[in-house]
């Protein structure tokens, strides 16, 4: 279909882009953009969705997903034969059938590095907060209590510090360059040795939160990764250690965490993600050293505003049979 052309179509005749369930990102994502777009919502249909799915199974080119939406699974893509393209609003892939994305030729977009830096601003003030105890002294201060008249829990100095980075990718990257200017000593573990940059690298996790005082978890979710940060790990940290988590939740294993926490055997914890979003687990709010995000790392209007253009861009170069702005490799 010629781009130029858009202006001219309406309803039913415009391009189709397929929603399984509503978020605010997809509304952002519409405005300005329904005269090009036939933005078509399973979630408005009385239909149940297979049926949904069933009546529009020959014209759906693009489906739209995000990570805290339904999984994207091999019985949806079924329901869709005529899918060629999903384009995702997440960095993260975990929600998606990959395997079955590729056995079916469907392309995917996502949102690539577009979030690398607020996320990564976010892991490092999470690390901040749990060693300068910043939201424990807030309650502290609200409590009515001064450091010179209680007991103050001391904080621990960043500089110096020897922190291990786990997924040196976009955001890794990120938060690497910035706890370089805290004076951090960065390690890191990743599939392969990156050749361009001088940090020291471990090929083994536990390896590398042996020789860490905090360990940053920047990866994405897959088989490989699913509780990699297990109890042995956990225990490799140490007493000292601290955990940050800006991954995805499962990357852990949550439940050894939690004990780790509760009695001591890891000093803190600065989570945005958790593994059964959004729950998180009761035990952590009694501990002054864990400090609670509600997976909002991406979360700013600046990313909303580079999803928006990075979307439409993505399904203007879909429909002009252009290469797409951020097609993910999925060999
Ligand atoms: O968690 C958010 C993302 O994957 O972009």
């Amino acid at each position: 279909m010629a781009h130029n052309n858009h202006t001219h179509l309406h309803g039913q005749d415009l391009p189709k882009v397929l929603q399984l369930l509503p978020n605010p990102c997809f509304a952002l994502v519409e405005a300005n953009n329904s005269h090009k777009f036939h933005f078509l919502k399973a979630w408005a249909s009385p239909l149940p969705q297979d049926q949904f799915l069933e009546t529009h199974a020959g014209s759906v080119q693009v489906l739209l997903s995000s990570a805290i939406g339904p999984p994207i699974t091999a019985q949806i893509l079924h329901l869709l034969p005529s899918l060629k393209l999903l384009v995702t609003i997440s960095a993260g892939l975990d929600h998606v059938d990959l395997a079955e994305c590729r056995a079916r030729g469907v392309a995917i977009a996502s949102a690539s590095k577009i979030f690398a830096e607020d996320v990564a601003d976010v892991a490092v003030g999470l690390l901040l907060d749990v060693m300068r105890n910043i939201s424990a002294s807030d309650r502290f201060v609200r409590d009515g209590f001064w450091v010179s008249k209680c007991d103050f829990a001391l904080g621990s100095k960043i500089g110096g510090k020897r922190v291990g980075i786990v997924g040196l990718g976009n955001i890794g990257l990120e938060v690497a360059k910035r706890l370089e200017a805290f004076g951090c000593n960065i390690l890191y573990n990743s599939r392969k040795k990156k050749p361009f940059v001088s940090y020291h690298f471990f090929p083994d996790v536990c390896e590398l939160a042996a020789n860490s005082d905090v360990l940053v978890i920047c990866c994405g979710l897959n088989a490989q990764t699913h509780h990699m940060i297990n109890k042995k790990v956990l225990l490799a940290l140490g007493r000292e250690g601290v955990i940050v988590n800006v991954g995805r939740g499962a990357i852990i294993d949550e439940k050894e965490m939690v004990q780790c926490l509760v009695r001591g055997e890891i000093g803190g914890a600065g989570l945005d993600v958790f593994e059964n979003e959004p729950h998180v687990p009761k035990e952590l709010f009694a501990l002054d050293n864990v400090v609670l995000s509600p997976h909002q790392a991406a979360l700013t209007p600046e990313c909303f505003t580079a999803l928006r253009e990075l979307v439409i861009g993505n399904l203007e170069a879909f429909f002009s049979n252009k290469p797409l702005l951020s097609q993910v490799e999925n060999n």
